[in-house]
């Protein structure tokens, strides 16, 4: 479905220096797969996202979706960030509709589906209230609804968990598993958590900085439905130790 080809970025910073986010990057991701970026600080992964996003424009190679340059924000493809970004002044729903409003894409049936899929992640009956009524992970929540309630092909997640405590993030990791099971839709999640990425994914990108390049990707082969109580096997623990030694080993050799 989406298919980067020798992907290159760089940006000019204000002071004119020129910065490589990206060298070479080539990576394809199926229609209702679910791959996990990860990698030090730096090494581009959120530029990756926003290449994919059509936020911003590629400086070498292409980013294709079914076949088709990417190079706006399209309505197949919908994005979570670290920070829930609510609009503080209107509730829940609202919130959770809005981007459709937006695009005009309202259908009769949208306020139902929004509600269901409200319940669906623990949010009965929170409905009409303000963000700041609501703690961090349900705010993160009702940022992951909206971005479901498009229904997208592609949905593109920036450390959506990132800001939260480490409870709240297991609950969530699980919570959207089950409603990526239900939709089957093709994620890229970036995360610096290690156990995180393996816990989800069917793939996991390993990148490195300076520039941003891939220089690994792991197969997860464990057993869908995920838990955490697979933390504890062999192939979690192999899958682990493969992305480590890639983060970690790297630095220290840089170190050196
Ligand atoms: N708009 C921009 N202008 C200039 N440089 C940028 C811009 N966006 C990103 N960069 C640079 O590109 C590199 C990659 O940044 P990016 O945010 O993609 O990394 P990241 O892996 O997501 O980092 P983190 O894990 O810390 O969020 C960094 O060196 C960053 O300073």
């Amino acid at each position: 479905m989406i298919r980067l080809d020798g992907v290159g970025k760089t940006f000019r910073g204000r002071d004119g220096a020129e910065v490589e986010a990206l060298r070479d990057v080539s990576l394809n991701v199926a229609e209702g797969e679910f791959v996990a970026i990860v990698g030090a600080s730096g090494c581009g992964k959120s530029t990756l996202l926003r290449l994919v996003a059509g936020l911003v424009g590629v400086s070498a190679g292409g980013v294709s979706l079914d076949g088709q340059a990417v190079t706006a924000p399209r309505a197949e493809t919908a994005m979570v960030f670290q920070a829930a970004t609510l609009l503080p002044w209107a509730d829940v729903l609202r919130n959770v509709t809005f981007p459709l409003r937006l695009m005009g894409r309202m259908e009769r049936d949208t306020e139902d589906k929004a509600r269901a899929l409200l319940a669906t992640a623990g949010l009965a009956g929170f409905e009409g209230r303000l963000p700041r009524e609501l703690s961090g992970g349900m705010q993160q929540r009702v940022a992951i609804c909206r971005a479901l309630l498009q229904e997208p092909r592609l949905l593109l997640m920036d450390e959506p968990f990132g800001a939260l405590d480490a409870l709240t993030r297991e609950e969530m990791s699980i919570e959207l598993l089950r409603l990526w099971a239900a939709r089957r839709m093709g994620v890229l999640f970036v995360t610096h958590s290690i156990p995180e990425a393996v816990l989800l994914a069917d793939r996991v990108v390993v990148m490195s900085p300076r520039p941003g390049r891939i220089v690994d990707v792991v197969e997860v082969a464990l057993p869908r439905p995920r838990s955490f109580d697979q933390e504890g096997s062999d192939e979690f623990q192999r899958c682990a130790r493969r992305i480590r030694a890639h983060i970690f080993g790297e630095r220290a050799a840089r170190a050196a």
